[in-house]
Formats: structure tokens, sequence, C-alpha cells
């Protein structure tokens, strides 16, 4: 499941973040890339000790964590650091396959990437994040603020930009519900169950439906 999430992050705090980025120092997008995804891969990211960076990085930490959909949707077991990277003119990501695990001490085995828009799809050309799936290609370039999260098994990519500079922070992040499926049986059931919830109370429907949503999750949660 492929799902957009509007108004992560609010206009202020979008501004800090801004400023943030402004005095931070960015540097080659090597550094974080396997030794494939290196071949196409070209654009910047904030150095991860960046002083300036922290404050930002607390923003959307508490964002993400306090945005009912994303927890839904995602069920986030453990999170790689987020990566604020950036795309001047001319810059793009080819073609490519997220690791599988990443990190040394810390192993997160990505299950769903995540890319918070933060600069307004107005200030730039191009830069659209392409994810491909059985489907076909998707296009996505999302108002400042809000999010896509995606299974991290889909080749995707980020178109050039053509003008302008185009922000963004992303993550990837191991889910206590491993299979992609799986995860979006649950989130339509717990949307279901929410919404009798709230036509109807705590009816004995909606006790049902609840069982089943925890008993699902005791079968396939991996803690
Ligand atoms: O910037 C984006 O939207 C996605 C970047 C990406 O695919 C990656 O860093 O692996
Ligand atoms: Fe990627």
């Amino acid at each position: 499941m492929i799902l957009c999430i509007g108004n992560v992050l609010t206009p202020d705090e979008l501004k800090t973040i801004g400023s943030a980025l402004n005095a931070t120092e960015f540097v080659d997008g090597q550094a974080t890339a396997g030794w494939h995804a290196k071949l196409v891969k070209q654009n910047l990211q904030a150095k991860a000790d960046a002083l300036p960076l922290q404050e930002a990085q607390s923003i959307v930490q508490t964002a993400l964590h306090r945005n009912a959909l994303f927890q839904m949707a995602v069920r986030p077991k453990a999170m790689r650091p987020l990566l604020f990277n950036r795309y001047d003119t001319g810059m793009f990501y080819g073609s490519h396959i997220d690791n599988a695990i990443m990190g040394d001490r810390n192993q997160v085995r990505s299950d769903v990437s995540m890319t918070l828009f933060l600069s307004s799809p107005s200030t730039y050309a191009g830069g659209e994040l392409v994810i491909e799936d059985t489907q076909g290609s998707h296009a996505f370039k999302l108002d400042a603020g809000s999010m896509i999260v995606y299974p991290s098994s889909t080749l995707h990519r980020v178109e050039p930009v053509t003008q302008g500079i185009r922000l963004a922070v992303v993550t990837w992040i191991q889910s206590f519900i491993r299979d992609a499926s799986d995860r979006e049986l649950l989130f339509d059931l717990d949307t279901a169950r929410q919404a009798i919830f709230q036509q109807q109370g705590k009816t004995q429907t909606f006790d049902l439906l609840t069982k089943v949503h925890a008993n699902l999750i005791r079968k396939w949660a991996e803690l």
C-alpha cells in the first residue's frame, strides 16, 4: 500500500526546519547508498551530526509519533535516523531498491520507506518521487509538510530537478507487521472499526471487529 498523509508538519514547524536546514552543511549523498544505488544517486544530504539539525530532527520525530494515520499504516517497531536530503537543479536519484538491512550496530530491516516533502511544489520543477509496482509507475510530488509511505520492496526513483531546490526528509522503518499485504489488511480493518465506533459507539459488532483486529496482530506481530 502506498499512502499519502497530508499536514504532517504545521507551517510553523516547516519554517523552523527550513531555517535549520539553511544553517546546515550538506554533503554528497553517496555515503548512504548501496553499491548499485550509488551508480544512480546524485543528491546531497545534511551531515548527520550537524548541530542546527537537532531541533529539526526532534520536530519530525514528534510529528511522526503524534500522527495516527502514520502509526496505523506503518506500525513502526524501529526506525533509521532521519535523513534530510537536498536535490539542487540537475540532481536526481535514478531507479533503485533500498537496502534490505540498514545500519551497523542498530540494524533495521526496511519494510516501509518514507519521504516527507519539505519544499513547496511551486518552488521547484521535476523532482517527482516515482514508485513502480505491478500496476505501473506512480509519480508523487506532495505539498510541503505532507508525507508518503510506501513498501521498501519497490523500485523507485527521484526524477531530475530541472529548476529550484527540492528538500525532503526520508527514513526507513521496520514494522511490527512484516508483510505489506498483512499491514494493509490491518489498516483497512482498523479504519472500518473506527468508522463503526464513530457512527454507533461500542456495539457488539465493534467489539467483534476489535477482537479480530487484536488477534490478527497477535498472530502476525514480530516483537
Ligand atoms: O528523496 C526521496 O523522495 C527518496 C530518496 C530515496 O529513494 C532514498 O534515499 O533511498
Ligand atoms: Fe530509495
